[in-house]
């Protein structure tokens, strides 16, 4: 359950309204707020300034045969050096769209980055083609993701899936006392190196891909819906294990999950997607707090599972955008309680919502509320 107080959408705090990463078309792919970057009295501990994986405004389409899907119209995001940041968002709001363009993981020749920017460790890869992506892929970047049934090899025992990463991430390594090493990291006997996949319960495959990620020594670890396919119970110890391994190794943890709960559990910041947009990003205790956008309010209210007058647990009226469009304004538009005039028509830029300089919203209800302090430019 998530925790803190129960304030609205209209409750929302005044502050001055950093620059917003410019829409594409309007003013092109701009750095992202200093606002929108970590500074080392919040949302982590040890943040350096070129941060491991940077997302910039990025637009992004999928060519199909039929139809094109706008599945990202404004996504920004960074992470810092251990960090565990998360992404959160209904289906179809873009979060694993987002960090399979980060990984270069898409599927070429369908997927197209119309604007923006991504950088990992200040290296623009926007532009990288298919030979390039490898060698980013496992170090400095690797992703384990929510089937592990469908990455790992049916007919080869798992120690041998995890010595191939070592040998070609760690070829000086021992690589029996390594894949061991790695096991007992994720908590699992060293016997199961000798199992097949199909041998072992669903958390333990999950550990097992941790393990192949954790041979590769990544920076960053991208993790989509890692505890979705997994009972209560062993989603806990898998988010305890996950927090365990940022400790011990150091190292950055990219958290994707539509399950606000999870998110909040785990992670240091927080952000929220919507129709393809960053809509709000912060501390998680802060977003808690104080969720400066409607959306992020309504996700809240759906975790708590606070139930309305006739006894319906609460959710969020309404349908997501059809991204077969383009939409001007916000996405939330049309489904938000609180709208304004604005907001069907022109993406409103980011406003500060509380204390921390890092928690700031796209909403124009916030950027009404800081009228004066700052001219809007968007
Ligand atoms: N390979 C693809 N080809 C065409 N459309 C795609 C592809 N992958 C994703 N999409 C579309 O892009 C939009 C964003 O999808 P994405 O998977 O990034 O969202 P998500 O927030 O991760 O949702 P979920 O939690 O359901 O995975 C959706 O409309 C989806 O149908």
């Amino acid at each position: 359950m998530v925790d803190g107080g129960d304030p609205g959408p209209g409750d929302l705090r005044h502050g001055p309204v950093p620059e917003h990463p410019r829409r594409r078309g309007q003013h092109g792919a701009q750095p992202a707020p200093a606002a929108d970057r970590p500074g080392p009295a919040e949302g982590g501990d040890t943040v350096t300034a070129t941060p491991l994986l940077e997302v910039e405004d990025l637009h992004l389409s999928y060519e199909l045969r039929d139809r094109t899907v706008h599945a990202l119209q404004g996504a920004t995001l960074h992470v810092g050096r251990s960090e565990i940041v998360g992404i959160v968002g209904e289906s179809g709001s873009g979060k694993s769209t987002v960090a399979r363009a980060a990984l270069g993981l898409l599927p070429w020749g369908v997927a197209h980055i119309t604007g923006g920017a991504i950088r990992v460790e200040g290296a623009d890869v926007t532009r990288f083609g298919p030979r390039q992506w490898p060698k980013l892929r496992g170090h400095p970047l690797a992703m384990v993701f929510q089937d592990p049934l469908s990455f790992l090899n049916p007919v080869v025992r798992v120690g041998r899936q995890i010595a191939e990463g070592v040998a070609k991430h760690d070829p000086g390594a021992d690589r029996t006392r390594r894949v061991a090493e790695l096991l007992d990291l994720v908590r699992l006997p060293a016997e199961v190196a000798q199992s097949f996949p199909h041998e072992l319960s669903g958390g333990m495959r999950q550990r097992v891909l941790l393990a192949i990620a954790l041979g590769c020594r990544p920076k960053l670890l991208v993790a989509d819906e890692p505890t979705t396919a997994l009972d209560v119970t062993t989603q806990a110890d898998i988010i305890a294990l996950l927090r365990d391994i940022r400790d011990t190794l150091d190292l950055s943890i990219l958290l994707i999950s539509h399950d606000l709960a999870v998110v909040a559990t785990m992670c240091d910041r927080i952000y929220t997607m919507y129709g393809g947009h960053t809509v709000e990003t912060g501390p998680t205790a802060d977003v808690l707090r104080r969720p400066g956008h409607p959306y992020t309010y309504g996700l809240m209210q759906s975790a708590r599972a606070v139930r309305d007058e006739h006894g319906r647990y609460a959710t969020i009226p309404g349908q997501p955008p059809n991204l077969a469009v383009e939409f001007p304004g916000c996405p939330f538009s049309g489904r938000c309680p609180v709208e304004v005039e604005p907001c069907g028509t022109r993406f409103p830029p980011s406003a500060r919502v509380s204390g921390a300089e890092t928690h700031l919203a796209w909403c124009w209800r916030l950027v009404e509320q800081h009228a004066g302090d700052v001219a809007v430019t968007a």
